[in-house]
């Protein structure tokens, strides 16, 4: 039984999956702290982030605590963690996905199709702004930043008829009731990791991967390193609007959905869709990179 520091964000979600993990390791007889900390993607509120340097904002200061040996795993989002780690560190494992479908949230709207002519409806993900275009060409989308409680606080102060945001946030801190309306993933397909829990540690700590060894999901590990290589063979960083979304068919291969936007919404929306077997990394890789290159094409 080891005794485990855990470094996160200080934000009310990432407190919640920081928590989460904490449980799930004490189940495993751990003895876990928390150790919080404040990041310079939480700091920068003003600014859209594909504008200020993308998701790395949020895990430097988590992996300088993994660095300097104050903690010994850092859990993220994974849709917030960069395609390529920095040297050095490592996904040691992918927990159990929550839901990854989007979700409108309106004090007075029911729907998407519900939604006025004309409406004002808030997001800052450049793949939202794509895909809720596509869907309908005549709202007006504005800018919206900051974590969770910020976001539904800007909504209910009325700036905004709708927001759209991550289910997965929702209802991890149990505002599952605002949700109007989730979106399917064929209706809006999600981010590439979306949903999903990642744990970070440093590459020279393989004496942790073991203790984690019962967290991981191996079924999402595979979805979403199959989304995770769309990303990184687009190049991906949220300046890029890009969705990925892989899911287990039946047959028990792996279904993968590729979508890339046009920023100026002009273009028209690229679509790129691939089934295969995805029994390990290697080949849930393979998948996700085949559709990129559909994208590219
Ligand atoms: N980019 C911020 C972020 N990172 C993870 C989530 C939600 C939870 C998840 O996707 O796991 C959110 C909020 C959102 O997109 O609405």
């Amino acid at each position: 039984m080891s005794n485990i520091v855990i470094a996160t964000r200080e934000s009310r979600l990432a407190m919640w999956q920081a928590e989460h993990v904490k449980a799930l390791l004490q189940e495993q007889g751990h003895a876990v702290e928390l150790l919080g900390m404040t990041t310079r993607g939480d700091q920068i509120l003003d600014r859209s982030l594909s504008k200020v340097g993308g998701k790395g904002l949020f895990v430097k200061e988590l992996e300088l605590a993994l660095e300097e040996g104050r903690a010994d795993i850092a859990v993220h989002s994974l849709k917030d963690v960069p395609m390529d780690l920095p040297e050095g560190f490592m996904l040691a494992c992918v927990l159990e996905r929550e839901d990854p479908r989007d979700a409108l949230v309106s004090p007075r709207h029911a729907s998407l199709a519900e939604l006025p002519q004309g409406a004002v409806v808030g997001t800052s993900s450049l793949r939202r702004v794509v895909l809720l275009r596509a869907l309908r060409p005549d709202l007006r989308i504005e800018p919206l930043r900051g974590n969770l409680d910020t976001r539904l606080r800007k909504l209910d102060e009325g700036q905004y008829d709708a927001i759209v945001l991550a289910a997965a946030g929702l209802k991890r801190l149990g505002l599952e009731d605002r949700i109007r309306e989730c979106f399917e993933p064929d209706t809006m397909l999600p981010a590439a990791g979306q949903g999903a829990l990642g744990i970070e540690i440093r590459s020279d700590r393989a004496d942790l991967l073991a203790l984690l060894a019962p967290l991981d999901s191996r079924a999402d590990a595979l979805a979403t390193a199959a989304e995770r290589a769309v990303s990184r063979a687009m190049g991906g960083s949220c300046s890029m609007p890009l969705a990925a979304h892989a899911r287990w068919q039946p047959d028990g291969r792996l279904r993968i959905d590729a979508a890339l936007g046009d920023p100026e919404g002009t273009a028209p929306l690229l679509q790129a869709q691939l089934v295969a077997e995805a029994g390990d990394p290697a080949q849930a890789t393979a998948l996700g990179e085949a559709a990129a290159r559909l994208l590219q094409k």
